[in-house]
């Protein structure tokens, strides 16, 4: 068995669990969050700095990756493990999302996606044995199936047409994929029609994968239509499977997501903000770049444990940033990081001990109360 899931204990008035995924590369408790770490690298963090922080799963991109270096001088690396010295579970993303968000499309078709590379224009094709096969080359302890990941807007038509490519192409990754040390997870789309979510869950579920990530959101939607899109759509998927919502979030959206059922998240945010100079706290966002921080000598984030906010100021890392020092974006982003690990950490303590509830109440109380 490549990976298993257990439910550890459910919370008595919500959907919120916590979970342990068995992978080759370790367990990890659920809520997770994981760092995204695009092209071999969660930037701006080394290996050890992603320990330290606490970061259980990381995950990569098989479109960067295939792009460049190449699946094959991986795979000749003895696998992305190996390669990045990362020696814990790494979970890559199939390349459909972005494929459709940051390639130049040739064109799209059953068969698969004819592309110019973003990165030197040359002509590529991927289609779902062409995903797999490089993912299993990379050797992640989870791939995920090659989707179509419609846009926020889409017609109904665009969205149906994305479901009906999500599945065929799910059962041809399924045919193609052949690592028995590595999980294969499908990817519900449907947009925001529940007729369409109903019917993509029903048709991967019937393919029975060992987890699933519901795809297709956090693509421009505002939050409360994903969130009531949450609400209909975790129901559809096996309990005693992980549920991973994808490019989710924020704060706000990592304890709704919990809340709703979901067991693991990634995004970009974290690391993303971090190198605009934006610091998430426990009291809001501190746009650390802001004259007002030039002599504010508190730390990032007065209630954080962290090395940063043990060590450096505000007024320190303003000036860092400022000055376009790259030490700027590295304690910034280690901070959001551990900002995000920590706070899925508390939420793990709190369904455990029967207050999850209130103390997403009262997380959001605090972290809303001002835009500091
Ligand atoms: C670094 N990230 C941008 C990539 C990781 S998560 C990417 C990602 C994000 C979102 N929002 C939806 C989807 C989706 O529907 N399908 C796939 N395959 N990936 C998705």
């Amino acid at each position: 068995m490549t990976i298993a899931f257990e439910v550890i204990k459910e919370c008595k008035d919500t959907r919120a669990r916590v979970g342990r995924l068995y992978t080759p590369h370790g367990v990890v408790d659920t809520p997770v969050f994981m760092p995204v770490g695009t092209q071999a690298t969660v930037k701006a963090m080394s290996p050890e700095e992603l320990e330290e922080i606490g970061a259980q799963i990381i995950l990569s991109n098989t479109y960067h990756l295939y792009l460049r270096p190449g699946a094959e001088i991986i795979k000749e690396a003895g696998g992305l493990h190996r390669f990045m010295h990362w020696n814990h579970p790494i979970l890559t993303d199939s390349g459909g999302f972005q494929v459709f968000s940051l390639a130049d499309l040739r064109q799209i078709n059953d068969e698969g996606v004819t592309f110019r590379s973003h990165i030197d224009g040359s002509s590529h094709f991927l289609s779902p044995e062409k995903a797999t096969e490089i993912q299993m080359a990379l050797g992640s302890d989870i791939a995920m199936c090659f989707d179509e990941c419609p846009p926020y807007p889409a017609s109904y038509e665009q969205v149906e047409k994305a479901v009906k490519r999500t599945s065929s192409w799910a059962e041809r990754c399924l045919e193609a994929h052949r690592r028995e040390d590595q999980a294969l997870f499908g990817i519900v789309q449907g947009g925001v029609f529940r007729d369409l979510r109903e019917r993509s869950a029903a048709e991967l579920t019937a393919l029975d994968f060992p987890g699933y990530a519901i795809g297709g959101l956090s693509v421009g939607e505002p939050k409360r239509l994903m969130y009531e899109v949450l609400d209909y759509t975790v129901p559809l998927l096996p309990a005693s499977k992980p549920r991973y919502l994808m490019g989710v979030g924020t704060p706000d959206a990592l304890l709704e997501g919990v809340k709703k059922g979901v067991d693991m998240f990634d995004c970009v945010l974290p690391t993303r903000v971090a190198r605009n100079g934006l610091a998430l706290t426990s009291s809001g966002k501190v746009v650390v770049r802001n004259a007002r921080y030039a002599r504010d000598y508190e730390p990032l984030d007065p209630e954080c444990d962290c090395y940063v906010c043990r060590n450096y100021t505000r007024a320190y890392i303003r000036h860092l940033l400022k000055a376009n020092e790259i030490l700027g974006l590295r304690l910034t982003t280690y901070h959001n990081l551990y900002f995000l690990i920590r706070l899925m950490a508390k939420i793990r303590t709190a369904v455990m001990e029967g207050y999850f509830l209130k103390f997403a109440e009262e997380f959001m109380a605090k972290y809303l109360e001002k835009e500091v």
